[in-house]
């Protein structure tokens, strides 16, 4: 992580440029409609007179390096084995990270860009984008928890991310916390659900422009604001664009279905 210690809001110089989006091993990390993070950044790219080009990256093709932005998503444990084991291999994300690219991991790929993460029974290398550690559950267990959690999950980002409540869904067994002096703050306080799994309350992971989280949704199209947050990651101020109306009715709802605010 040393030698990347960008700071998020001092983006990038406007640019002219096509951004390119990575949808990362679609096949293997695609459950609930996670690669719907991509059409939400090209779409709102778009509406704002930008071009955008989603990359999609198929199992066992080489990962381009110059692409702005990476979204991993979530997958069951042994498609995130093989993920884990060509993206270990090929080394592009990690370069691209080192050049200010922007990384979004959700779930099994939230995991998959930490240091280790259990699956079938053993400890898997992660690529060690975020200074966390994943296991089924963490020695001595802080509380009983349930071996799978399954549900809504509702969650405060850190203030210093300007965010607004972040809404999603979560299906995971892995139970994430940061390492000793790991670089990065966890990106949100749990409201409702399980997120890190931590005595904390916590979800997720940031450093730099590397976010991972175990929400689900896709989490950017119930969260316009934080597609936005990565794109001006990329552009520096882009020109305010509201949520569609349906997406803040949805909002709206969920949150008051969830009790939340
Ligand atoms: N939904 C997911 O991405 C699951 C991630 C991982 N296989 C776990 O169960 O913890």
């Amino acid at each position: 992580m040393a030698g990347r210690r960008l700071d998020p809001a001092g983006a990038t110089a406007a640019r002219e440029s096509t951004t390119r989006i990575a949808l990362i091993y679609p096949e293997l990390l695609g459950t609930y409609g996670d690669g719907g993070n991509a059409t939400v950044l090209t779409q709102r790219l778009r509406w704002r007179g930008l071009s955008a080009e989603i990359v999609s990256v198929p199992a066992g093709e080489p990962v381009p390096a110059g692409c702005d932005i990476y979204l991993l998503g979530g997958g069951e444990d042994e498609p995130q084995t093989l993920a884990a084991e060509g993206l270990r291999r090929n080394k592009a994300i990690e370069r691209a990270v080192a050049g200010g690219a922007v990384v979004l991991a959700v779930c099994a790929g939230y995991q998959v860009v930490g240091e280790s993460f259990p699956a079938g029974g053993q400890i898997y290398d992660g690529m060690g984008l975020l200074g966390v550690e994943t296991r089924r559950s963490f020695d001595p267990p802080d509380a009983p928890l349930p071996p799978r959690v399954v549900g809504d999950i509702v969650v405060e980002p850190d203030p210093s991310l300007g965010l607004p409540t972040v809404l999603g869904y979560e299906n995971h067994g892995g139970r994430t916390r940061p390492l000793p002096g790991a670089d990065g703050f966890a990106f949100g306080r749990v409201l409702r659900g399980l997120g890190n799994g931590v005595p904390e309350g916590t979800d997720g992971r940031i450093d730099g422009r590397v976010i991972g989280t175990y929400l689900h949704g896709p989490v950017l199209a119930q969260n316009p604001a934080l597609a936005d947050l990565m794109l001006t990651w990329v552009h520096g101020s882009l020109p305010r664009l509201p949520g569609p109306p349906e997406v803040e009715a949805l909002r709206a709802a969920r949150l008051r279905a969830l009790q939340v605010g």
